[in-house]
């Protein structure tokens, strides 16, 4: 058995720094994710002046309920969709000040428009500077009023959670009813969170009811990330009799992408999800199969890294939105499986796999974290799988390489490799 620590979720990282700053008094997170993402949103909330402490397991926050103290910032949200889309929403609930945001160039592509759209019409000032719905933005904070709207969050469920998040800070509160939703578990993971900081989101369908009256502080620890433990799990179910245990990720967990594990299971892997682990083992099979990723889209990459290996053919759909990601990652799948030698053909919103055996080749990144980590899984099997821009992985993982290599040498040798813990290949 091979017990994996995997570093804390990005998604529960990122909202535990919006609702700490947010809220009255001093949040105390534990085992937050260091990561660029992450730490892109902490020296974000830095900028706009709220008090932010960072010891290498233990964040605190200082809680500013009026909003940020500087009176003006440049905010620079780097990769993180999180960070580009929370935190002008956060500042746009101050009271006073004008901040500037802006992004990597991917992050400028990617979209933000009916978010940016939501707060003018709740009486924002923002304005961008250059394409509409698109950073770079200007946020002039002067409270914002509430009230009733409506959200198409069919692009990116990231615009429904900024908003909920910000109910609380309004002076009515919010009355949200949405439209269209993809990645429908990260808001069950919002709602979950800002309970813990002591506000109750009414839900009738897809009416959201936020009150008023803004967030408490608390003493929160963040689970690890599921989407990260993807990768491994995935090892296991490509390796006959290895097994691979992530300890913190188990029936109670926040995250959605957990489910991941469901589809490994339905293509023949053992899996256990106990109270508070889960543990995958390869059995030696690995069946094709057809599956639907739209609620935990961020887990396609990892399965199109494996399929290749599959004794049928994986199509997996409903996944339109990883188009707008790091990169348009159907297409960036397609091509990587096109280098290994190996058949996918893609549309609009899906991407079909044909079992092959792949050979070496460069995978191209397009600096996309999830690229380099779900063709690590695939090299797993085919020696010689390099990357051209393996760094990308600090925006999630910095540490992936090292306790990726660590796992593959534990197996091959039966030994724990230099660097890793005994008996483990751990991230702390
Ligand atoms: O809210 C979140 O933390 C996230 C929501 C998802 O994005 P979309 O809702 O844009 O699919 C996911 O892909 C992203 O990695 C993190
Ligand atoms: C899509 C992702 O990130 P984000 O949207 O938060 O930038 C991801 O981590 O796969």
């Amino acid at each position: 058995m091979t017990v994996i620590e995997i570093p804390g979720s990005k998604s529960v990282t990122a909202r535990a720094l919006f609702l700490a700053a947010a809220a009255d008094g001093t949040t105390t997170l534990r085992r937050p994710l260091a990561s660029d993402d992450t730490e892109g949103f902490a020296e974000g909330l830095l900028a706009l002046g709220y008090g932010v402490e960072r010891e290498p397991a233990v964040w605190r926050v200082e809680g500013r309920p009026e909003g940020p103290a500087a009176p003006e910032a440049d905010v620079h949200c780097r990769d993180g969709a999180t960070t580009a889309r929370f935190l002008p929403t956060l500042a746009a609930a101050g009271s006073r000040g004008t901040y500037r945001f802006d992004a990597s160039a991917q992050m400028r592509r990617r979209p933000l428009g009916p978010l940016t759209a939501a707060l003018r019409a709740l009486g924002a000032d923002l304005r961008h500077q250059g394409a509409e719905g698109h950073h770079p933005l200007t946020v002039a904070a002067r409270g914002v009023e509430g009230g009733a709207l409506t959200l198409d969050a069919g692009e990116s469920s990231q615009y429904l959670t900024a908003l909920l998040m910000l109910g609380p800070l309004t002076r009515k509160g919010l009355r949200i009813t949405v439209t269209d939703l993809v990645s429908a578990p990260y808001v069950e993971i919002t709602l979950a969170m800002m309970r813990s900081f002591g506000v109750e989101v009414r839900r009738e369908g897809n009416v959201f009811a936020v009150p008023p009256g803004g967030y408490r502080a608390a003493d929160y620890a963040v689970e690890p990330d599921a989407s990260t433990a993807s990768y491994f799990f995935a090892a296991a179910a490509l390796s006959p009799g290895r097994e691979v245990t992530v300890p913190g990720l188990g029936a109670g967990a926040l995250q959605g992408d957990l489910r991941f594990v469901e589809v490994l299971g339905r293509m023949g892997a053992d899996v256990r999800v106990g109270a508070d682990a889960t543990t995958v083992r390869g059995t030696g099979r690995l069946h094709g199969l057809t599956v639907a990723m739209r609620d935990i889209s961020d887990t396609m990459p990892t399965l199109a890294g494996i399929a290749p290996y599959a004794e049928g053919p994986v199509r997996i759909e409903d996944v339109a939105n990883t188009r707008v990601k790091e990169c348009d990652r159907l297409e960036a799948c397609a091509e990587n499986l096109a280098r290994l030698g190996v058949e996918a053909s893609t549309g609009p919103a899906h991407i079909a796999i044909r079992p092959g055996t792949p050979r070496a080749a460069e995978i191209a990144t397009r600096s996309d974290h999830r690229i380099v980590m779900s063709f690590a899984v695939t090299g797993l099997r085919t020696p010689g799988i390099t990357f051209d821009d393996p760094g990308c992985v600090r925006k999630t993982f910095p540490g992936f390489h090292r306790e990726f290599a660590a796992l593959r040498a534990a197996w091959e040798t039966g030994r724990p490799a230099p660097g890793a813990l005994p008996g483990t290949a751990g991230a702390r």
